[in-house]
């Protein structure tokens, strides 16, 4: 698999892969300031549950880099506030908010300022390092769910790039294409920003992975006439229930996929449960600039002055969900089993 990696650290500064300019150019920036990854992840230059937490972590540990104070207690508290002010970046996704509070925890613990420096890169890293091994299981898991010939259907990018390597929704497909297992991918479009036409398809394809792309509107008659085994897709928020939020469009496919009578499947990592939010309707969810419905690459398509509704996620409710894939197995979306999980 030859997928660039979407975050590195590299002489103190974060180089973040620019998705926004995926697939023609493949560009890293170089962020060196806090303002710089809050402005990064709130514009889609980084994105993807996972990776947005990894790239706030490595936000973290510049902030400690870049306030020269000897002070520890002085550095604890500019810090922190560095890292709640990153947690304001996107509101749906529960890994950024997670990553942080794993750099919260250590920078609470440290008690000198050499050594807060030292360990929240230590944490930033290790967080990274997790996610990779984390999406390889939740590949492996994914992939028994699978046959040889299948077509299975995707939205959005839960790919490589949206993680440390491997994706959620996206690793089984790598995984088989390791071992010679021959499985096809349809990937929904995913209006309003292209996630699945500019993300998906340029990784699968990379990846010598069979890649179908098709518009959002397109997924009941590819999934009738294309003969569609499973539906498979990433999340940014599973509830204690199991209601799981994702890219808007997600909660239409568990309809339609609920109504073909064809399994419906999220893949995450335990690091995007939140048990501490009931339910579905607990989720929030971000709406974002209307220029991202009424514009197509600078272009005008809507006429001036329209009302426009642009929620970037939607909720698809457990009883729709026929499993969640994560890195210790497929789970039921319910209440008991997402609790066990976490014992
Ligand atoms: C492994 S990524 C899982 C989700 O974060 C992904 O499916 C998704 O909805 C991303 O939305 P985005 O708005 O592109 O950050």
């Amino acid at each position: 698999m030859n997928i660039p990696q979407s975050v590195k650290w590299e002489n103190d500064t974060i180089l973040l892969l620019d998705q926004r300019k995926l697939p023609h150019v493949t560009e890293y920036m170089t962020l060196e300031s806090v303002a710089s990854v809050f402005e990064a992840i709130k514009s889609l230059a980084v994105r993807g549950a996972p990776a947005i937490g990894i790239a706030a972590a490595f936000g973290v540990a510049l902030s400690a880099l870049h306030h020269k104070t000897n002070d520890i207690d002085e550095l604890k508290e500019l810090v922190l506030m560095d890292s709640g002010y990153l947690s304001q970046s996107r509101p749906t996704a529960v890994n950024l908010f997670w990553a942080l509070n794993r750099m919260n925890d250590v920078i609470i613990k440290t008690n000198s300022t050499k050594a807060l420096r030292e360990a929240v890169l230590a944490e930033a890293l290790a967080i990274q390092a997790e996610d990779a091994e984390v999406c390889r299981s939740i590949g492996e898991h994914a992939l028994e769910l699978f046959q040889d010939g299948d077509r299975i259907m995707t939205i959005c990018n839960a790919g490589s790039i949206a993680t440390a390597k491997y994706g959620t929704a996206l690793a089984p497909f790598f995984l088989a294409k390791e071992r010679g297992i021959d499985l096809s991918v349809f990937a929904c479009e995913t209006r309003p920003v292209f996630q699945g036409a500019r993300l998906t398809t340029w990784e699968l394809m990379q990846a010598g992975v069979d890649v179908t792309l098709i518009t959002d509107n397109m997924a009941a008659h590819t999934m009738k006439t294309k003969h569609i085994s499973a539906v498979i897709t990433g999340a940014d928020r599973i509830a204690a229930n199991g209601d799981s939020a994702n890219k808007i469009g997600t909660f239409g496919l568990a309809v339609l996929a609920k109504s073909f009578g064809i399994p419906f499947y999220i893949a995450a990592p335990l690091s995007t449960f939140d048990l501490d939010t009931p339910n579905g309707d607990a989720i929030p969810i971000e709406e974002r600039d209307p220029a991202e419905i009424t514009h197509v690459n600078g272009l005008k398509v809507a006429p001036d002055g329209v009302s426009v509704f642009n929620p970037a996620f939607d909720v698809a409710p457990a009883e729709l969900i026929t499993g969640i894939v994560t890195e210790k197995g497929v789970i039921k979306p319910d209440a008991a089993a997402i609790a066990k999980l976490f014992n």
